[in-house]
């Protein structure tokens, strides 16, 4: 079996920019999907590959995460590296977006839910009662399914978080936002229209209008949730080779449902099923080499 497809891309050298930003507000509600089966659930054990030796920037253990009296997620165990993409695949309503949603804890603006166990970025408790979330947001962007760009000018959505937090002065927020830009790959197409609305842009060109936004605040991490869902083919391939540039400075964490997507941006892969991770390795193992009959059923199209 092999449906990988090759990584085309080459990563570009990266600017060394380091920038003290804050963060953005949350604008983004949670779409509750399909309810699991609770007798069908698998147990929660992960095979796990021979994972790199490399720097862990997320690490889970035992991570359990709950609506109310509904277990989403099941003692989850992770090590999601550093500077590196990692995917999360899995059927709808498997946990993914629960997930990513704890990692930067936007999960605390839904009343029931709740989570316990291990989650630590770095040496930061995620979860703990004293972790200010203010910073932990400050290091960790997400951006959404659907681009979300405020009703007002390309410039101001870029300087919008900077703003909030930063004193520049007028010639630093301009090279703030064209290097935001120019690292979301969209400078060229809108230098010459800044002060023009960006809802007035392409669905692609609004997506990586966002994730300037995103990386004008400076985080460390970026959360994508199926970002190239709402998009055309040749905006999918623009957003997927950005991911592959923004990997050398970024660690990134994708939830994905395109299987080509997965195989061609990510490092590694985690194949999520009813609120377990089933498997997780390097994403050509998961591909092309999967332990567990359920991820070769999933990564082959056999249900989904
Ligand atoms: N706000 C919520 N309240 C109650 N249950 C929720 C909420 N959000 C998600 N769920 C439930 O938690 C489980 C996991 O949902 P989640 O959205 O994390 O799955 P997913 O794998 O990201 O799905 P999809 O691929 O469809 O986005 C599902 O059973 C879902 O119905």
């Amino acid at each position: 079996m092999s449906n990988t497809l090759p990584k085309n891309k080459m990563p570009t050298t990266s600017e060394k920019t380091k920038m003290m930003t804050d963060q953005l507000p949350l604008t983004t509600a949670i779409t509750p999907s399909q309810v699991t089966d609770e007798k069908s659930r698998p147990s929660s054990s992960t095979t796990t590959h021979q994972v790199p030796d490399t720097k862990t920037a997320i690490e889970l253990d035992k991570f359990n995460a709950f609506y109310g009296d509904f277990q989403a997620l099941h003692g989850i165990t992770l090590k999601i590296p550093d500077k590196q993409v990692t995917g999360f695949i899995g059927p709808s309503g498997c946990g993914k977006t629960t997930l990513l949603r704890w990692i930067n804890r936007m999960n605390d603006i839904v009343p029931t839910a709740r989570a316990e166990g291990k989650l630590q970025i770095h040496d930061l408790d995620v979860l703990a009662k004293g972790t200010d979330v203010v910073d932990l947001r400050r290091q960790v962007g997400i951006v959404f399914q659907k681009p979300n760009p405020f009703p007002k000018s390309i410039y101001d959505n870029v300087a919008y978080g900077p703003r909030l937090h930063l004193k520049l002065s007028r010639s630093e927020m301009d090279e703030l936002v064209e290097w935001s830009l120019r690292k979301a790959a969209v400078w060229d197409e809108v230098k010459d229209r800044l002060k023009k609305p960006a809802l007035g842009l392409s669905g692609g060109q609004q997506q990586r209008v966002c994730i300037a936004r995103t990386i004008a605040t400076g985080p460390e991490i970026l959360l994508m949730d199926e970002p190239c869902s709402a998009l055309d083919p040749i905006s999918t391939g623009g957003i997927e080779d950005l991911i592959y540039e923004l990997r050398e400075q970024y660690t990134i964490v994708i939830v994905t449902h395109n299987m080509q997507q997965a195989s061609r941006v990510s490092d590694m892969t985690a194949f999520f099923y009813q609120g377990n991770v089933v498997e997780y390795g390097p994403t050509e193992d998961i591909f092309t080499r999967p332990q567990e009959k359920r991820t070769e059923d999933y990564v082959t199209g056999k249900f989904g």
